[in-house]
């Protein structure tokens, strides 16, 4: 099975954790793109979708979805996205598509975040995928300095201005044995506006696409 086949299944795999009726949180990316292909194919069973990115409104608004401010929900039974790498306590790391700031805001607007990757996302340790930090354009250079006192090699993504405007550091060789405690660490730095760890608020339930089929972690 090649890996969009495996993003394919495991795709279709999310849809049973969609209810009739119900407004979907979306998330961003190759995985969550082809949940969307999906999600429009039963659009009559839903009332619509919460978005985390442009890029994904313009996905659903294409399928005849119709697309809800967060502001205008005030309950979020699901949220499904996929990362760039999740471990067996279905910690995250997250923002290799830029929009860790409003997946994690969606996130945590759900009752449940289902966990959308193939099996080549599945790691024992977060850090070996750059770590995505969002960060206020005046304090790159600030923010930077500080990741190198954490043990990080902070890159500046080039090109890269997020859906809130800002910038993003991607941040080299961090191994993330303790994933809350650096979680809140890079928080706390002034600047940062989301880090891409996904610990404090993990996912609840990881659907995983292996050349047997899909596996599900709870
Ligand atoms: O966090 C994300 C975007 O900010 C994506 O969910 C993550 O990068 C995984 O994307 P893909 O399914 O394309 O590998």
């Amino acid at each position: 099975m090649d890996q969009n086949a495996k993003k394919q299944a495991v795709a279709k795999a999310a849809i049973d954790y969609v209810e009739s009726d119900s407004i979907v949180g979306v998330g961003t990316g190759s995985t969550v793109n082809f949940f969307i292909e999906e999600l429009g194919k039963i659009k009559h069973k839903i009332e619509g979708a919460v978005s985390s990115s442009e890029a994904s409104t313009e996905r659903l608004k294409a399928l005849g979805i119709e697309v809800f401010e967060l502001n205008e929900v005030s309950n979020l039974s699901v949220y499904i996205d996929g990362a760039d790498e999740v471990t067996e306590h279905k910690h995250m790391i997250k923002g290799g598509g830029a929009a860790l700031t409003r997946e994690k805001i969606v996130a945590g607007a759900a009752t449940t975040f289902v966990c959308i990757v193939d099996e080549s996302k599945r790691v024992p340790v977060l850090g070996s995928f750059p770590l995505p930090v969002e960060v206020i354009p005046m304090a790159r250079s600030f923010v930077a300095r500080e990741l190198v006192k954490l043990g990080g090699d902070p890159e500046y993504r080039q090109g890269v201005v997020t859906d809130n405007g800002n910038v993003i550091l991607d941040v080299h060789n961090l191994e993330i044995l303790n994933p809350r405690e650096l979680e809140q660490k890079i928080n706390n730095i002034p600047g940062v506006v989301t880090n891409g760890i996904f610990a404090l608020r993990g996912a609840d339930i990881v659907l995983s696409a292996t050349e047997s089929g899909v596996e599900t972690f709870k």
